[in-house]
């Protein structure tokens, strides 16, 4: 294969919005306006393959940072299949500066070319359980007992959900939406998989290494004196910590060994989303050299304890003998690598996988479970989770 790649200035006077770029039919990895948005399959390749494929092919490049890229996700089971898709086209953005790589002289001018505005259409929704309250809540039993029986610390619960419209649902609307509701959330859409996760499992820049993870929630208020009085009591709750502390002592663990320096907050902080708020505790660190790519720490850090548990093959035995569903997607992650092993991976959350006709969703939302949880107070929160796709999708 041959790439060709240049500043996105060559092409265009102003820059694109990558959600417009993407559209619904196309595929985008966005947050704060850092990332990309493609279009078109060049090629499918497995992930632990795709730095070897994406370092062989010829690219021919004016612009200094620039690699050829993979995109795509990687299931919540340990060791599934994750194939990614190499774009034909992939317009990027950083901070200071945005290109366009073309794979095989695949054409640019029509994958940035305007899309038409999505048109506001009304449509009547059902939403239903997929997996019965019932069966949820004794999940969520099931996972305490195990937990105050010393056979676990943590596993994490989930629900599906099925949202089904009377019209097709447009997916470049859905992603405009979470855009104005979750900027600051990793917003991605590949092959019909659809979220805005708050959750970096892992990024690999050069020799820097980084990871943010998330666990313990509690809900927003639309007020301001409630939210900061619900984080502080987030932050001192006991229940809260030990399902925060779980997580960073393991995701911690498992950088360790590929680290040469390993920095986090000492204290978890408080994530605010637009629907929930949760602790989280930012890991920063240098790679050993030579470094490992970014595909290798997906494959030592997914799942995390924030969707499986701990002990990991326990809790995820645990979560497949009593959820009732398979995960499929929801848990793993989703992200990007490019030629020099960098990339940047969210854990995949908040996320909705569309039908092939677009008029049904799939949504999953779960939360973890340690020796304290009350299984009602866990089935709010995952309503609370829910709404973050919820909010995009329906228009009544
Ligand atoms: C499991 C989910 O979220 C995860 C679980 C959290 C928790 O238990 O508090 C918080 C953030 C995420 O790591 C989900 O969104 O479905």
């Amino acid at each position: 294969m041959r790439a060709i790649t240049r500043p996105l200035s060559a092409f265009v006077d102003h820059l694109p919005d990558l959600n417009d770029v993407a559209g619904g039919d196309g595929m985008l990895f966005v947050r704060d306006g850092v990332g990309l948005a493609a279009r078109g399959v060049a090629a499918r390749v497995a992930i632990d393959d795709a730095v070897d494929l994406l370092a062989s092919i010829d690219h021919d490049s004016t612009v200094d940072d620039a690699a050829p890229l993979a995109l795509g996700n990687v299931p919540f089971i340990p060791g599934a299949d994750g194939s990614l898709i190499v774009p034909e086209v992939v317009v990027v953005k950083r901070h200071d500066q945005a290109w366009v790589t073309a794979i095989d002289g695949a054409d640019v001018a029509t994958a940035l070319a305007a899309r038409p505005d999505p048109l506001p259409s009304s449509a009547s929704w059902a939403i239903e359980s997929i997996v019965d309250e019932e069966v949820y809540l004794r999940a969520v039993t099931a996972a305490r007992d195990a937990v105050r029986g010393g056979e676990l610390t943590k596993a994490v619960i989930a629900r599906p959900i099925r949202v089904s419209s009377t019209t097709p649902i447009d997916v470049h609307a859905v992603i405009r939406r979470l855009k104005a509701s979750f900027g600051s959330s990793y917003r991605y859409s590949i092959d019909g998989f659809v979220g805005a996760s708050p959750e970096l499992l892992v990024e690999v820049d050069g020799a820097v290494v980084r990871s943010h993870p998330l666990a313990g929630t509690t809900r927003r208020s639309g007020d301001v004196d409630t939210d900061r009085r619900l984080a502080e009591e987030l932050q001192a709750s006991e229940k809260n910590q030990i399902e925060h502390r779980v997580v960073i002592d393991d995701v911690h663990d498992r950088l360790l060994p590929w680290a040469s320096y390993l920095d986090w907050e000492p204290e978890p902080s408080i994530v605010k989303v637009a629907n929930v708020q949760h602790l989280g505790t930012r890991m920063e660190g240098m790679l050993s050299q030579p470094g490992p790519t970014v595909v290798e720490l997906v494959r030592a850090l997914c799942p995390t304890p924030a969707l499986g548990g701990h002990p990991r093959d326990a809790a995820i035995e645990l979560i497949r003998s009593v959820e009732g569903f398979e995960r499929g997607r929801y848990g793993g992650t989703v992200g990007w690598v490019d030629a020099n092993g960098d990339g940047t991976w969210a854990v995949a959350i908040r996320c909705a996988e569309f039908s092939d006709d677009r008029r049904s969703a799939r949504l999953v939302a779960g939360g973890g479970i340690v020796a304290d949880s009350e299984p009602l107070a866990e089935l709010a929160e995952t309503q609370a989770k829910f709404q973050a796709m919820l909010s995009a999708i329906v228009r009544p």
